[in-house]
């Protein structure tokens, strides 16, 4: 799994290495660092390095000092660099001696559009973890100058303008091609993929200094890891049964697709119980299919919800299942249900997992507020208040514990906002969940292989959730033969 730790626990690693490490010497190692990626930036782009015009956007902290002294190492290389300084009397002094030393040029703001016209590479060392609010005017307007050139931009640790722990954009920002970061990963890198575009993360000997990571990315072979493969000893039974009870004969879909999901996910059984048998065996033959929840038999966990309605019968499906001592993913109706009456919730076994997957407006309607700019919090503190796993959805998408844990999945794009393909990743969580895995580790796989399905079944073009569901085992090939 990737680390991923917020701005003030860097910060305090960081204080801890720079007491023991030579004065300078950690943005020597960022800078040479960063200096490296724009050279290899430089060689993609142009098919050279030297010669090549840099332009460094600085700021007034270390933000700018990193990209003056970078512009110093491009400096050995041949290329010219040109500083444009936000604040000549603040930019970092010795990293502006040795830009200076090393033949490069520094200019004001007022010269910066004619210099910025002519870049092959454009470094923006305006801001970084210490970043406060929206750009100031002189920052803003130095971003939107070079967004009108073709150059590609390298942000220095992170693209100014976006907010370092929460990604969230208010306003004007980089949008780099490349991220050079330092020392490890910080929220927005997860949180806001495309303004960072390609991350890189140079290695400072921060890592040590870094306790437990706040967030995490799974990586493939966490998922090839996790995901359950059959021994020999196995039969359908054993792998876990997962119970579906979804959708209506008015509205089959939602069953067929959650159904479905979990056929594909796992090797093991699946039943399904609701108004829906008749459509559901008819697309899934291998499927157990009766017509209510109190005959389905023995499940090892249950997915509960997709078109189920909100009324008494929806009310009285949750609670049977609620009450099977079995985990259960609670998705779609069944979030609006226990957001409208959370005393449905007593019916739950004390600790029998249990998954929500609210989209940002039934979180509103779990909590009473949206979730706001900062979504590990807000999946943190609905993880807390219903003792559950919360899967919030979004562009990207964050799985939080009630132990505090939080997993944030990088989208692959945006295809997968397409209707029914929440009934597709509730199947994969359901079908985790009965295959006994931990349930915050079950949903941040889920939403990964999700994502990768999405992508795979899209393939630049838009897709449907049944192509979602059909697209499942190539993902999950994928992750094996990458993990491999
Ligand atoms: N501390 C260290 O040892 C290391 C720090 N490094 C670099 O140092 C950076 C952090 O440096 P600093 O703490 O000096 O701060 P930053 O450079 O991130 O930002 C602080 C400066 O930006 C200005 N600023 C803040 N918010 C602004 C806004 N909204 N609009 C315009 N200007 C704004 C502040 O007035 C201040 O001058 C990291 O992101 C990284 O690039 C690296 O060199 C690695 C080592
Ligand atoms: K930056």
């Amino acid at each position: 799994m990737q680390g991923i730790w917020t701005t003030e626990r860097i910060r305090e690693a960081e204080d801890g290495l720079l007491a023991v490490t030579p004065d300078g010497e950690l943005m020597r190692r960022a800078a040479f660092g960063l200096a490296t990626q724009v050279a290899a930036l430089l060689a993609e782009r142009t098919a050279a390095v030297s010669g090549r015009r840099v332009v460094l956007l600085v700021g007034s902290g270390n933000n700018g000092g990193d990209a003056l002294w970078a512009g110093a190492f491009l400096r050995r290389r041949g290329v010219s660099v040109t500083a444009v300084l936000l604040s000549p009397d603040k930019a970092h002094p010795a990293g502006l001696a040795a830009l200076r030393r090393a033949g490069g040029r520094s200019v004001s703001t007022a010269d910066g559009p004619q210099w910025i016209a002519k870049a092959d590479v454009v470094v923006d060392g305006i801001v970084g973890i210490s970043a406060r609010g929206s750009l100031r005017p002189a920052a803003a307007q130095l971003v939107e100058q070079a967004e009108q050139v073709e150059a590609p931009v390298v942000a220095v640790d992170l693209p100014s303008g976006v907010d370092p722990d929460t990604g969230a954009v208010d306003g004007p920002h980089v949008t780099a091609t490349r991220t050079v970061t330092f020392g490890a990963l910080k929220p927005v890198h997860a949180l806001a993929p495309q303004e960072c575009g390609e991350v890189a993360l140079v290695d400072i000997g921060l890592r040590p200094s870094l306790g437990e990571p706040d967030l995490y990315r799974l990586e493939l072979a966490d998922i090839a890891g996790a995901w359950p493969v059959p021994g020999p000893e196995d039969d359908k039974y054993s792998q876990g049964v997962v119970g579906i009870a979804a959708g209506s004969a008015a509205y089959p879909g939602a069953a067929v697709l959650a159904s479905g999901s979990a056929v594909r996910a796992t090797a093991g059984m699946v039943r399904y119980a609701g108004h829906a048998a008749d459509v559901v065996r008819a697309r899934w033959p291998e499927i157990v299919a009766t017509g209510s929840v109190t005959d389905a038999g023995r499940v090892q966990a249950w997915v509960v919800g997709p078109g189920i309605g909100t009324g008494t019968e929806g009310r009285d499906v949750l609670s049977h299942i609620l009450g099977q001592g079995v985990p259960v993913c609670a998705d779609a109706d069944a979030t609006t249900i226990i957001a409208r009456s959370s005393e449905v919730l007593d019916a739950r076994d004390p600790g029998t997992p249990l998954v929500l997957t609210p989209h940002a407006g039934e979180y509103e309607r779990l909590m009473g507020h949206g979730p706001g700019a900062d979504r590990p919090a807000a999946a943190r503190a609905a993880a807390k208040k219903y003792d559950a796993v919360v899967l919030l959805k979004g562009h990207c998408t964050v799985v939080a514990a009630p132990d505090g844990r939080a997993s944030v999945n990088t989208p692959r794009g945006s295809w997968l906002a397409t209707a029914g393909s929440g009934d597709v990743l509730t199947g994969l969580v359901g079908s985790l969940l009965a295959a006994g895995l931990d349930p915050w580790l079950a949903a941040s796989a889920a939403a990964q292989v999700h994502s990768l399905a999405g992508a795979l079944a899209a393939e630049d073009v838009p897709t449907s959730a049944s192509a979602l569901v059909d697209a499942i085992p190539a993902a999950l090939r994928l992750i094996r033969a990458t993990s491999h």
